[in-house]
């Protein structure tokens, strides 16, 4: 059997401040195996923070259990943290220790030997690529540098479980892939499980085994990308038509939904149904002036799932 690296039930975070209760995590149960990448998709103020924070040991949880790592976060929260990494959002700020420097301390404050520190601050200066700035102070370096030495830092102490929040927010597209190159190869060479926060549809879809999708602090989604995809969103078609009233009536014959003179339509397998849709309507009489297929992406999934868009949100944010 897997062993899994994580577990919580019903963990709960209700927050009192100016005397309004904010519900921001309730009752979320999640398991992830030893080994796995998962993501944790979800808006702004989905509650995605709260979690981790609660799992990592930062937050108490207002009710609910988690086991971490082998340790209860109630009951052994230095357990927890002696095994897990965490990267939160902008830890190395304004640091004005050189790199190196930087990640000798961190081994330090782990109670690592001098020697075993430096060797591991090697190490992960070499596989992140950040030989050419390690005798650099932290706070001259890129978004995307900075990020990398924020991961170095949570990895020195050689965690099972890293958790990663949030990690690409603010980087250009160009740092962010490179980043996830990063992560994805350190994962392939050491094993290390990956919780990741992400508000990215894209880095979800592309770095996670498993996706879990937040919102309003319930988990409303869990299963790999493909999956959610394909349950929960299908291909989407546009078909066009000459006049509204063809398209209106096409749509009552696909199951679709008509605008104008286009009619959209989702279904499991839209590739193969359009070239039937087209027959059978031209049959009806009824003629296809242009149509287009295209997969699903999590953003349906999320849209079949609360009716909003993540992209707009995130675009509004
Ligand atoms: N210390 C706090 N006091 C009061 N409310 C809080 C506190 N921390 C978080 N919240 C609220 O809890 C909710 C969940 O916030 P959280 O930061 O967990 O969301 P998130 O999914 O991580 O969002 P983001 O993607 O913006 O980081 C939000 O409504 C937030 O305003």
């Amino acid at each position: 059997m897997t062993n899994q690296m994580i577990t919580a039930r019903g963990l709960t975070k209700t927050f009192r401040a100016k005397g309004q209760e904010v519900a921001a995590v309730q009752g979320v149960d999640l398991s992830v195996a030893e080994g796995e990448l998962v993501a944790f998709l979800g808006p702004n103020g989905a509650g995605k923070s709260t979690t981790v924070r609660m799992l990592t040991t930062l937050l108490p949880p207002t009710a609910g259990d988690a086991v971490v790592a082998g340790s209860d976060i109630r009951r052994d929260p230095a357990g927890v943290r002696r095994r897990i990494g965490y990267v939160g959002q902008g830890t190395s700020g304004g640091h004005t220790q050189r790199v190196r420097d930087e990640l000798h301390a961190q081994g330090a404050f782990y109670g690592m030997g001098r020697r075993e520190t430096r060797a591991r601050a090697a190490e992960l200066i070499d596989s992140l690529e950040l030989g050419q700035v390690a005798n650099r102070q932290v706070q001259s370096l890129s978004g995307g540098q900075k990020r990398r030495v924020d991961i170095a830092l949570g990895l020195i102490h050689r965690p099972e479980l890293l958790f990663l929040d949030e990690p690409s927010t603010g980087l250009d597209p160009h740092s962010r892939a490179n980043l996830w190159e990063h992560i994805v190869d350190l994962r392939r060479e050491t094993g290390t499980t990956i919780f990741l926060t992400t508000h990215y549809l894209d880095e979800a879809d592309q770095l996670a085994e498993r996706v879990m999708v937040m919102d309003e602090g319930r988990v409303i989604a869990d299963d790999t990308a493909p999956a959610l995809k394909q349950q929960l969103a299908g291909d989407r078609v546009t078909l066009a038509f000459g006049s509204a009233t063809d398209a209106a009536a096409a749509a009552a014959r696909v199951g679709g939904e008509s605008h104008g003179a286009i009619v959209t339509v989702t279904a499991p397998d839209g590739d193969r149904a359009l070239p039937r849709w087209i027959r059978e309507l031209a049959d009806a009489g009824l003629d296809v002036h242009a149509a287009t297929h295209r997969p699903p992406t999590l953003d349906d999934v999320f849209l079949t799932l609360t009716g909003r868009s993540l992209r707009e949100e995130g675009a509004a944010a």
